[in-house]
């Protein structure tokens, strides 16, 4: 299935910095001793990314997930030694500066970038702690606002950049896209603007840049907020991560979009870890197990569901289509073929969730399946303005589709809501895991603008559709908790069966195009 948004087109950026598939990126910044924030977070994130992390250390904290109880700012001439001793042997890709903790650490650290400047200079201007402690000495704010500049990215939270326009903070978020564009304008670089500390279920993030440098003056990439008080770190784990991937990319919207789900993810499997009891870290590495694997965190049905899912995906991954996909040696006919059947098999997969949402038990999942059947005509009427209308491609129902949407009318048919669920989840579960891992790849690869399905590879990375599949995962747990052994049994089938058929669809484009 289609992902909802985000299928816009858009050229990647053409800059001077090569595509580097393992970027050398320094963080600049103080320890976290506890290893949440800090450079222990930009090392675990840099090296999350693909990055080979390297760190020179400003200042030492003596912290926990409860707050800050030390600071000790080492002599600058040490700090210089640090970053000497890096650049006069290691080609740095991107650079990540972090806490600076005083005025004479600014300005080394500003002499050294004008010596040495690196191709990507990533700022946090980190100046409070999450526990509320100062890691920015008050009397060094006006150093801080002279070192913007020298940054080829800002990335200041909205109390930071009030402070750094000397404004009040904004109260929302026109009120804060307004000021990035001032503080983007003032200091003739991108700043990314984020919604972490707003009020509500949103957590927006934006690239602003009002010289040109991006598609447009502001690109905003949207996010649901996490409900978890382990958020500690989050704004220097975002900053390394974007320093790395840009060093890849040369590309800030298409490294925005690559690292915001990851952190979405990293903030969503957090509590899992149980670090500490305030704000705990978040998990830099949670890719590393299955990405949407809900056996942590939904119940054990998801689980078994998943284990089900596993050899299917497997066997997708093995399919030609989606190599060809991947590598751009696909044949043109075949992508064709998919998007148009893929926009009849989404007419169809929007009826069925409508019927879902007629057997929801609660207003909560009425409105998520009714809202996910319109989601599906609009993707629908998507491909076919944005992607089919310059395309040859026949209309007519193919084999394959035909089969699966029919399975799933029947299933739709039986009244069960519990079995009708598991029949739909494939669609969200395979895709959101395909799509993540054919984005990732493609990112890997260097973005290359000149792959032919650079464009359709880049709608992949959905955080929206990843939230959705979350939902969907979570509703189906909490049907089969409900549900009796009969019903479960046949939720099992009913699901094992939409996996095949998930498979059977990206194969269909080699047998029938
Ligand atoms: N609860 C949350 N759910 C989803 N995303 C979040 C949440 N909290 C923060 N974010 C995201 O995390 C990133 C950091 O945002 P935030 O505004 O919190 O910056 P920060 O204050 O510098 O971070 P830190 O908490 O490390 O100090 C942004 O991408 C923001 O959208
Ligand atoms: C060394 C260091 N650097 C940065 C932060 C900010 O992170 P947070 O705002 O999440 O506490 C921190 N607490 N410690």
């Amino acid at each position: 299935m289609a992902s909802s948004s985000n299928s816009a087109v858009y050229p990647v950026g053409i800059g001077a910095v090569p595509a580097r598939p393992h970027p050398r990126v320094l963080s600049i910044a103080g320890s976290d001793p506890s290893g949440g924030a800090g450079i222990q977070a930009d090392l675990k994130s840099i090296a999350a990314h693909g990055g080979y992390g390297m760190a020179a250390i400003t200042a030492l904290t003596a912290q926990n997930t409860l707050g800050v109880s030390a600071v000790h700012v080492p002599p600058v001439e040490f700090l210089r030694q640090q970053l000497d001793a890096i650049s006069s042997d290691i080609d740095i890709d991107a650079v990540k500066i972090g806490m600076l903790g005083d005025a004479a650490v600014i300005d080394e650290v500003r002499s050294w970038l004008e010596e040495v400047r690196p191709a990507v200079v990533v700022l946090d201007p980190v100046m409070v702690a999450t526990s509320g402690d100062r890691l920015l000495h008050e009397t060094a704010e006006a150093s801080l606002r002279s070192l913007l500049p020298l940054a080829d990215l800002i990335t200041p939270n909205l109390p930071e950049l009030a402070m750094l326009l000397g404004e009040p903070e904004a109260p929302d978020w026109a009120t804060a896209l307004d000021q990035g564009k001032r503080l983007a304008a003032e200091c003739g670089t991108t700043v990314l603007l984020k919604g972490g500390h707003l009020a509500g279920n949103d957590c927006p993030d934006a690239l602003v840049n009002t010289s040109g440098l991006l598609r447009q003056d502001v690109i905003e990439v949207p996010g649901t907020r996490v409900d978890t008080r382990n958020s500690h770190g989050t704004g220097c784990s975002l900053s390394s991560a974007l320093a790395t991937v840009q060093a890849r990319t040369d590309d800030w919207e298409a490294s925005l979009r690559e690292v915001k789900p990851w952190l979405l993810q990293a903030l969503a499997t957090a509590d899992g870890l149980k670090v500490g009891k305030g704000s705990g870290p978040v998990h830099h590495f949670h890719h590393l197990e299955p990405a949407l694997n809900p056996a942590g965190k939904s119940g054990d049905f998801a689980a078994r569901l998943w284990a089900e899912a596993v050899p299917e995906l497997e066997a997708i991954y093995g399919l030609a289509f989606i190599q060809g996909l991947q590598s751009g040696r696909l044949p043109e006919p075949q992508f064709n073929y998919y998007l148009a059947q893929d926009a009849i098999y989404l007419n169809g997969y929007s009826r069925v969730l409508a019927r879902a949402g007629a057997l929801a038990p609660t207003e909560e999942e009425q409105l998520f399946w009714a809202k996910s059947s319109q989601l599906c005509l609009e993707v629908e009427s998507e491909l076919h303005r944005d992607w089919l209308s310059t395309r040859p491609a026949s209309t007519e129902t193919g084999p394959m589709t035909r089969s699966y949407v029919d399975h799933l009318l029947a299933t739709s048919a039986s009244g069960s809501y519990a079995v009708l669920l598991a029949a739909i989840l494939p669609c969200y579960w395979l895709y959101a895991e395909v799509g993540q891992q054919l984005h990732a790849a493609y990112v890997q690869a260097g973005a290359p603008s000149d792959h032919p399905y650079a464009a359709w590879l880049k709608t992949y990375a959905d955080e929206e559709f990843a939230a959705a599949t979350r939902k969907a995962i979570d509703f189906t747990d909490a049907a089969a908790a409900g549900a009796s052994a009969q019903e479960r049994k046949a939720m099992v089938e009913a699901f094992a069966q939409s996996c095949r058929y998930e498979t059977a669809f990206f194969d269909a484009p080699r047998l029938f195009a």
